[in-house]
């Protein structure tokens, strides 16, 4: 039981449920800007809101530390933040020792506040140049009213010792240390206040290679003597994998997978998390077979797609249910209609795009009519008497043809994904949110 809330720690010290962090900007384009003369000032700006974290749903268990991985912009570090509360959420209830942080107020409040802590990724901003190191720890404590002068000089010395750092350096400003022990100068004074949980966002991605493993053995070796819980936000995959137990994968705003570490590197089930693992550059030359790589961008948070949100980048889109074909065919015409929307072949004869795309044979019935009007838009030898619309606009109907018939049709678009599955390796819970798993 610990002693400070009574709180039994074989709950889960973190819960979120149906997290939403949502921001409201100003759209950015110039259409929108509208002109209102009925109204003053009669000109208003469209907002559009970006969905950075978008329903998320997790547990973290006391001890544990749970790697959050995701490419940039992904709604990683929102996350963090809204957990923290320095972000207000927009929807769902986090819930910190089996209390919901909503409910709390004044002296709780406070209390929760110094129970969770965060370290941020540059070190260099993040510590105040004017400041001596001493009083750069103790700071925490002197807004949390912990100790006395004496006693708050004596535990910054300490918690100096702790991370690694000379405590006779206490009078020291932070330029006079490298960025591994400003990181380090960080940790003391997120750990100062007696935390039980810290986010680290990207604590170790401003650092040398060499600098970051010696930072993560320092900061496993302080969860382990101040019984912490770690948030791990990186996108580094070898750094999640140095640090973490268990590991969440976001994609925009959503957790596509989660498993336990061994699991998650040797037994990935959501094609996002697959090419991730891919694109790790192999030190081995030789061993360079086909990698896979993410193609396309990453569609705006502004306007996710529908049911999956990996679906539009996904090498694995689920064939629509509507028509029966084989996979093979279905693999074709997937890759064309990628190819057609990402405009990544120049304008060829119909029977050169039927070679290229369909080795001669387009699918048979409803979705071989679909192909071959989407062949007969942007081919170059189509009939010129048609030719009313410029190329860009052909192009765009094909595009809007084959994604309406085949990719929307897809259950990867009308459905969101949520499945737990079997774990091969340990025995804990594996959830990858992708339909090939129904
Ligand atoms: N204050 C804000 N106002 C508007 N949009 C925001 C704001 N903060 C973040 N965003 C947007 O929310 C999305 C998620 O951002 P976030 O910083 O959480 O991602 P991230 O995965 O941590 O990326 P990075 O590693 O680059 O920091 C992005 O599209 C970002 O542009």
């Amino acid at each position: 039981m610990d002693e400070k809330s009574g709180y039994e720690s074989e709950e889960a010290l973190l819960e979120l449920d149906g997290v939403r962090k949502y921001f409201s900007q100003e759209s950015g384009l110039l259409a929108g800007v509208q002109f209102e003369p009925s109204q003053f000032p009669p000109v208003s700006v469209d907002r559009e809101t970006v969905k950075a974290v978008d329903d998320v749903s997790l547990e973290i268990q006391p001890g544990e530390t749970l790697g959050l991985v995701g490419e940039s912009g992904c709604g990683k570090s929102t996350l963090g933040r809204t957990i923290l509360r320095l972000l207000e959420p927009t929807d769902g209830d986090i819930y910190f020792k089996g209390e919901n942080l909503a409910d709390l107020g004044g002296e709780e409040l406070r209390q929760t506040r110094s129970d969770m802590q965060m370290i941020f990724q540059d070190p260099q901003s993040s510590l105040d140049p004017r400041m001596k190191v001493g009083q750069i720890i103790e700071e925490p404590m002197r807004a949390h009213d912990m100790l006395d002068d004496e006693g708050r000089r004596a535990r910054a010395k300490e918690l100096l010792e702790k991370v690694g750092l000379d405590p006779r350096h206490y009078n020291r400003y932070p330029h006079a240390f490298s960025g591994g022990q400003r990181q380090r100068i960080n940790l003391a004074r997120a750990l100062s206040v007696d935390p039980d949980f810290v986010v680290c966002d990207e604590p170790v991605s401003a650092l040398d290679v060499s600098i970051q493993a010696q930072v993560l053995n320092t900061m496993e070796k302080l969860q382990e003597e101040f019984g912490l819980t770690y948030l791990f936000i990186a996108h580094d995959l070898s750094v999640i994998r140095h640090i973490s137990d268990r590991v969440a994968v976001m994609y925009l705003g959503h957790v596509v997978e989660l498993a336990e570490k061994e699991e998650l590197f040797e037994n990935p089930q959501h094609p996002y998390t697959r090419a991730l693992l891919e694109s790790i550059p192999v030190p081995d030359p030789r061993e360079s077979g086909p990698r896979g790589v993410l193609e396309g961008e990453v569609p705006s948070p502004v306007d996710p797609p529908s049911g999956c949100r990996f679906r539009t980048r996904c090498p694995r889109l689920i064939a629509p249910d509507a028509y029966d074909w084989s996979e093979e065919k279905w693999a074709q015409t997937r890759a064309f209609m990628r190819a057609v929307k990402r405009r990544t072949f120049e304008p060829m004869p119909a029977a050169r795009i039927e070679a290229e795309f369909f080795d001669d044979t387009l699918p048979r019935g409803e979705p071989g009519s679909v192909v071959e009007e989407a062949i007969d838009l942007v081919a170059a030898d189509r009939d010129a008497g048609e030719d009313r619309d410029d190329e860009v606009e052909r192009w765009e109907a094909a595009t809007e043809l084959l994604l309406e018939a085949f990719a929307e049709r897809s259950i990867c678009a009308r459905e969101r994904p949520a499945y737990e599955l079997e774990s091969e390796h340990g025995s804990g819970k594996h959830a990858a949110a992708c339909h090939l798993h129904r």
